[in-house]
């Protein structure tokens, strides 16, 4: 007999049993959950993947990280094509993403919010509670403005955008200088985009008082300081270090300037007796609070300015490697104008079908969601038709620049050719090859339940901006000058912001 049995006296006996039982209980459900985490990981293993992988406990992370940032586009092209209709994953710069083949976008893009989730990636990816995001996306009335009101009122609001345009463009123009007649290609898109957005947002009264654009300027740039400070600790730590390594915060006293310009007009529209017609009553007439509804504005036209800015800058720098489409984008704008009595109204964008098929044409070559499109995080376990096992928390994505390449949508799709949505009528192929349309290869709008709303209001905007341009000048690139390529951002694609382009007026 053992010492240890003999000192042991009833009542520790009946302890020791009962600790041996809940050891052994605890073991089992260790051996259960290693088993079923197993089985997991190893449907999980299924999974095809392209590039390195992070290993065990991440211990390879950093050298997974450094091939997807130099490499990523590569890696996802290899991937589509060499595993053609399959899924696969690679590791981006944070985390494994599963690709799903373009024959399963059917499958997902109308999946519930309880299955998967596109707001969720937004929120990890910009640390989404500390710039004011949970707030403004803490219910859908910012997005329903864009797909209700906005894309209804083009009618009305595209000659406002036209004299905003006008407006905005005089003064930019009125600045170049006279010997080298050149101007930033960043800083007139980014300009005519945020005054225009604006104005249909809150009106001319009030995006002209003055102070507006240097809030809606100073907001972005400071989200993404803070969401880069925070973005490498634990979202557990996050609140804990963020007095120390996000100095000198500004986004507070920011948000509470949009507050304080958005109070008085928000109350102006909340009463019964107004006539405004902007977003902004739209946002109003929810009785959300004034932080709320001004953290909404924002960051809608935070959203729209990055994303129209980067798409017309593109579409510039191709008009200027294609100049022979300008006399013709030219000559049809004049048409469409002078078969309105001179006037920019919403049918004159109506009208401009190869100014939009060069805007399509050039969001395709561009695909600035570059690697990964249709970003979203599974909320719930569940299987694609083939058997792949998309367990909850994993992150989704369609290789768009893959998808945008591919022959199969898009015959020698390597050319550029601004004519490629039109039939020979010169008319749009298709509804969905307009523009704004989603055809088949297309994930630079999204897709399903979750597709851009503000395509339609994009498309009217590129159009007043681009032909107002031509209009009025001939564009090329400064000379001797050749395009520079865009620069990869995680898994994104942002346009050259240094370019400049020589503007010479037309007779
Ligand atoms: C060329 C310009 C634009 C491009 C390429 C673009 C692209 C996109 C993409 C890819 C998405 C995600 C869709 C998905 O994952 O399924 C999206 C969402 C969204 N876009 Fe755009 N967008 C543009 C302009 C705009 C403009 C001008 C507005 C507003 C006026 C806007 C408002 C939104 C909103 C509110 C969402 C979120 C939709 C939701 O979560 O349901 N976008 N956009």
């Amino acid at each position: 007999m053992s010492t240890l049995e003999i000192r042991f006296p009833a009542q520790l006996e009946a302890f020791k049993s009962s600790v041996t039982l809940s050891t052994l209980g605890v073991l089992l459900v260790a051996v259960l959950l290693t088993v079923g985490r197993s089985a997991a990981s190893g449907r999980r293993r299924a999974w095809i993947r392209v590039g390195r992988a992070p290993g065990l406990f991440g211990r390879n992370k950093k050298a997974a990280v450094q091939d997807f940032q130099q490499h990523g586009r590569a890696l996802v092209r290899h991937g589509y094509n060499r595993h053609k209709g399959r899924n696969f994953v690679v590791y981006t710069a944070e985390k494994d993403q599963l690709i799903i083949a373009p024959r399963f976008l059917p499958e997902i893009r109308m999946l519930p919010e309880s299955k998967i989730s596109h707001a969720q990636v937004l929120m990890d990816y910009w640390v989404g509670e500390h710039i004011g995001a949970d707030v403004a996306m803490g219910g859908a009335q910012h997005i329903d403005a864009v797909r209700g009101p906005l894309t209804r009122s083009l009618k009305t609001t595209v000659p406002m955008m036209h004299r905003e345009y006008r407006r905005t463009s005089e003064f930019l123009f009125s600045q170049i200088p006279k010997d080298t007649r050149e101007m930033s290609v960043y800083q007139f898109c980014y300009a005519t985009v945020s005054s225009m957005t604006s104005t249909v947002f809150i009106g001319e009264e009030l995006t002209h008082a003055g102070g507006w654009g240097n809030i809606v300027m100073e907001y972005f740039p400071e989200a993404w300081r803070i969401r880069n400070a925070l973005k490498p600790w634990p979202y557990a730590l996050r609140p804990l270090v963020k007095p120390f390594v996000v100095k000198d915060n500004k986004l507070e006293a920011i948000l509470a300037k949009a507050e304080r310009y958005l109070d008085e007009p928000i109350k102006k529209r909340r009463s019964p007796d107004n006539e405004d017609v902007d977003i902004l009553k739209f946002l109003a007439e929810y009785n959300e609070s004034p932080r709320k509804v001004a953290l909404q504005v924002v960051g809608i036209i935070t959203g729209a300015l990055n994303t129209s800015t980067h798409a017309l800058m593109e579409a510039i720098y191709h008009l200027c490697a294609h100049p022979e489409y300008i006399p013709e984008i030219r000559a049809e704008a004049r048409a469409a104008l002078a078969s309105e009595n001179m006037q920019w109204t919403y049918e004159v964008s109506k009208k401009l079908h190869l100014l939009d098929s060069f805007l399509k044409e050039s969001l395709r070559v561009f695909a600035p969601e570059g690697q990964v499109a249709i970003t979203r995080k599974a909320t719930s376990s569940f299987s694609l038709s083939d058997g792949t096992w998309v367990p909850k928390g994993t992150y989704i994505a369609v290789a768009g620049e893959a998808m945008s390449r591919d022959p199969e949508f898009y015959p020698d799709p390597e050319r550029f050719d601004g004519r490629r949505f039109l039939g020979p009528d010169g008319l749009p192929l298709s509804p969905d090859r307009e523009f704004h349309g989603i055809e088949p290869g297309n994930g630079m709008w999204g897709s399903g339940r979750l597709t851009c709303p503000g395509r339609h209001y994009a498309s009217a905007l590129s159009k007043i901006i681009i032909a107002g341009l031509l209009l009025k000048y001939d564009i090329s690139l400064p000379k001797g000058q050749t395009l520079k390529p865009g620069t990869e951002m995680d898994a994104n694609l942002m346009p050259d912001m240094t370019q400049t382009i020589v503007l010479t007026e037309i007779e």
